[in-house]
């Protein structure tokens, strides 16, 4: 099995807003392989973004990680910190570093560096007023700052403000930008480099995040919605770009898309998010052909098949709960939409569980046949338990 560049634990974001507490991302669990591609999915609010940004260390005020630990695979950091001994376990373990627990400036240093991101919108993402040349020059060049410990600090800050387009990039900086622009496949880039956005398509621009985001030669890619708003066939050029970069640099990828042509292309993975908790993460395949949560199974019926144009699209009944926390449900938070409801849902928050042994396929309903219990059920029952690993495992 592929080591483990990140393992994420009880990852919990809320935003402490006028209206009350919003729970986005409840006690997350999960795991991202090395040079793997994990794709997230859910409906609007499930707190996918929340989690791409939490992993960034770029949530803001109202909001803030209130719990949780963001495990990276990083051997020499972890011997580099592994002497501070008081606090060893909860920053270093064996070759994983704790990147909630490490001190401010290591952990700005690790998110920018190691981790990129692709937003939603780059559009937003870039400044009207510079050229995109200079954006991704001055990422390289902040990404080097950062490699060698440097802040910005104040002088930076009023030198920048009296003169904006200043020395703060070098030329090898700017050779680099260009270097970027073609490795993300934009014509001319020495031409284009000297552009503003509003002079990229859309695709283009979104190529030019791309090769932002590639500017610290990143081992984790987040990458929210990248295609969205896109036509089709830029769609494709973009999911093969990441497919071609994954391959080329080993990087792993998170992949956040309401689109499962997407997922089903790229994604060796597939987690899938409700009210801001994991209700099943697995092998894509699996995940698609043998959903083990009711709600991974409407989510699948209600989002349009690329394959198959024509086939019936069937929306889940209700809306998504209120992540207000004092109007959250105690049990199951899909409970009063789910066709598979009992009482039980409504009292009971189903932990996350394997579904099978040894395939990582996980999954948190009361109904599903997880090992824990079939196991529980042959101890009660034998023959009946027996009967329901078989039907566990074609799920039908
Ligand atoms: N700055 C904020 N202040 C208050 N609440 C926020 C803030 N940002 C996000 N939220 C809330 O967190 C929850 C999760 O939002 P998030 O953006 O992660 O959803 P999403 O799954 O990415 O949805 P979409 O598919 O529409 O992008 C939502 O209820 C949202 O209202
Ligand atoms: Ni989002």
């Amino acid at each position: 099995m592929t080591p483990k560049i990140l393992k994420v634990r009880d990852l919990t974001t809320r935003f402490f807003t006028d209206a009350g507490q919003v729970n986005a991302v409840s006690g997350l669990n999960f795991d991202l392989g090395q040079g793997e591609v994990l794709a997230v999915v859910g409906e609007s609010g499930s707190g996918k973004s929340v989690t791409g940004l939490s992993l960034m260390d770029l949530i803001e005020a109202p909001g803030e990680i209130t719990d949780g630990e963001i495990w990276f695979r990083s051997p020499q950091l972890a011997d580099e910190l592994g002497g501070q001994k008081e606090k060893e376990k909860e920053v270093v373990d064996g070759e994983y570093v704790n990147v909630r627990a490490v001190s401010p400036a290591i952990r700005q240093s690790l998110c920018g560096t190691e981790f990129g991101m692709i937003f939603q919108d780059p559009g937003a993402a870039f400044n009207p007023s510079l050229t995109v040349g200079e954006q991704i020059a001055e990422a390289v060049e902040c990404n080097k700052r950062l490699d060698r410990g440097d802040t910005y600090g104040l002088l930076d800050l009023i030198r920048d403000i009296l003169s904006p387009k200043s020395s703060f990039v070098s030329s090898e900086s700017y050779e680099r930008a260009i270097e970027l622009l073609d490795r993300v496949d934009i014509p001319d880039p020495i031409d284009r480099v000297d552009e503003y956005p509003h002079q990229f398509s859309g695709g283009m621009l979104q190529r030019a995040m791309v090769a932002q985001a590639l500017a610290s030669d990143p081992t984790v890619l987040i990458a929210d919605e990248p295609t969205t708003g896109l036509d089709v066939t830029i769609q494709a050029g973009i999911v093969d770009l990441l497919r071609e970069l994954r391959v080329e640099t080993g990087m792993s990828i998170l992949i956040i898309t309401h689109n499962l042509g997407v997922v089903s292309e790229i994604a060796d993975r597939t987690a899938v998010m409700y009210a801001g908790e994991l209700f099943e993460v697995g092998p894509t395949p699996q995940v698609f052909e043998r959903p083990a949560n009711p709600y991974t199974d409407g989510l699948l019926g209600s989002l349009p098949d690329f394959d198959d144009p024509n086939a019936r699209i069937e929306p889940i009944p209700g809306n998504v709960p209120n992540l207000l926390a004092h109007e959250m449900p105690s049990g199951c938070s899909f409970a009063d939409r789910c066709p598979k409801a009992t009482e039980e849902c409504a009292e009971i928050n189903p932990p996350l569980e394997d579904l099978t042994e040894g395939d990582d396929h996980r999954v948190a309903c009361l109904h599903a046949e997880t090992t824990r219990r079939v196991a529980e059920l042959s101890v009660e029952s034998p023959i009946r338990a027996d009967s329901r690993v078989d039907s566990g495992v074609t799920n039908e």
